[in-house]
């Protein structure tokens, strides 16, 4: 699908999407508890619909209502010897722990960007951990055979901190006493979201410091009802898109999360962007932006709103923990600098930082997604104050955390025109 994006100014109100990160480790901890979970404003995002699917196929029942989603777990009872997380990196990081809870061989699987992925991380700690792992040169597909033992273990957190959302949740259904040792750990927010919801399903792991993670005693998932909070990572997009070009408000975000990516208003202030007070809502409003430093080593996931607002930003802005971003659904440094590239605007790569030369005017343009949802949220973001319009190709790629992304900028007065593909 191509979606063109018009020059637009900003003005309304949506209710952020909710967050595949809270939904996924919901799905799991769900699975692992037994009896009854429901889920309130439950994701529908690919890689929601693929923790759901996986879910199933370990053994839980899933039962999808209007409003909410009902999943009866009994614990890991694989019905089939093949698992897909389709293309969501914590998904595969996450369930291939808890499906190792299994004595079951299992093969792991997922597509598209996934499979290029590394995963390396299990061959070097699942076999301490008494399970039986192959893989094809440490990229999926894995095939394991468990059960998972709880033993003490010392990692590695520094490609990706969702090896340790994994090992934390399956522990949580068999450790009795055991640590979990993590060296240099990054993304530490999304360890907090991981602890927060298992402890929401009855599961309390002390940490020392983010280096630690005991398990004091034998606990199990209980079932329990759960609401998915709103996705700052999503809405950045829409709030950048509100600093940018006009005004908004974004419904349902909690400056209390612990969503690493609520660090996109410490951005924004930086930048000089208005920001109104209100309740679980963001109200944003334009004004002259400056360009700003911020290290999103941590919150990785907010370097394309960030790049699409230090264009509008007069002057240059430097984004640290670039390294972070090199396996992601597509290598976003590199990316960001091609799509936006192409929008006449420059970006420069040195080491562990990203230097954006902001103010000196966006292009319209053809640009391409790379088959990576955010590159192609922050080319329609970066399109509203472009000099014409801009088309980004392979657009549905927000599917896999944002379907709703191109309809929810539309609400808000961007002019956004969808070409599918005509099927021969
Ligand atoms: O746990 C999670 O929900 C995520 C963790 C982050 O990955 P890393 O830990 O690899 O940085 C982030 O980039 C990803 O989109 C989602
Ligand atoms: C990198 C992302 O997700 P994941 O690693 O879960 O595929 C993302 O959503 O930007």
């Amino acid at each position: 699908m191509r979606v063109s994006i018009s020059p637009s100014v900003i003005k309304g109100a949506v209710t952020a999407n909710p967050s595949k990160s809270a939904m996924q480790r919901a799905v799991a901890a769900a699975l692992l508890a037994k009896g009854k979970t429901v889920i309130h404003n439950p994701g529908l995002s690919n890689d929601c619909l693929a923790a759901l699917e996986v879910a199933e196929n370990l053994g839980a029942v899933v039962k999808r209502g209007e409003e909410t989603i009902e999943i009866t777990g009994n614990g890991v009872q694989p019905l089939h010897e093949e698992i897909n997380c389709g293309e969501s990196g914590l998904g595969i990081r996450m369930f291939t722990p808890v499906a190792a809870l299994s004595e079951k061989t299992i093969t792991i699987n997922g597509h598209g960007s996934l499979v290029t992925r590394p995963m390396h991380f299990f061959e070097e700690v699942l076999p301490q951990l008494g399970v039986q792992i192959k893989s094809r040169d440490g990229k999926l597909p894995l095939e394991i055979r468990g059960p998972l033992q709880a033993n003490n273990v010392t990692i590695d957190g520094s490609l990706s901190s969702q090896f340790l959302t994994g090992l934390l949740m399956a522990f949580g259904a068999v450790a009795d006493k055991a640590a979990i040792t993590v060296k240099d750990l990054k993304s530490k927010p999304y360890i907090a979201l991981t602890l927060q919801i298992m402890e929401h399903f009855g599961v309390k792991v002390r940490q020392e410091n983010f280096e630690v993670f005991h398990f004091d005693s034998k606990q199990s998932y209980r079932p329990v009802e759960y609401t998915v909070e709103g996705d700052w990572s999503g809405a950045a997009f829409l709030l950048v898109a509100a600093a940018v070009a006009g005004k908004a408000e974004v419904h349902h975000l909690n400056t209390q999360s612990a969503q690493s990516d609520k660090a996109i208003m410490e951005a924004l202030e930086k930048a000089g962007a208005e920001i109104l007070p209100g309740v679980f809502t963001m109200i944003i409003a334009k004004k002259e932006l400056k360009p700003f430093e911020l290290d999103a080593t941590d919150c990785p996931d907010l370097f394309p709103p960030l790049v699409a607002l230090a264009a509008n930003c007069k002057g240059v802005t430097r984004i640290k923990g670039v390294s972070r971003l090199a396996h992601k659904e597509s290598d976003r440094g590199l990316t960001l600098q091609q799509e936006f590239g192409k929008m006449g605007i420059r970006i420069n790569l040195e080491g562990d930082d990203m230097f954006v030369h902001g103010g000196t005017g966006i292009k319209g343009a053809t640009v391409h997604s790379h088959n990576d949802h955010r590159i192609a949220m922050a080319c329609a973001v970066a399109a509203l104050t472009a000099d014409g319009p801009v088309t980004v190709e392979n657009a549905e790629a927000i599917n896999k955390s944002y379907p709703e992304f191109y309809d929810h900028i539309a609400t808000l007065g961007a002019a956004v025109t969808k070409e599918e593909k005509v099927q021969s």
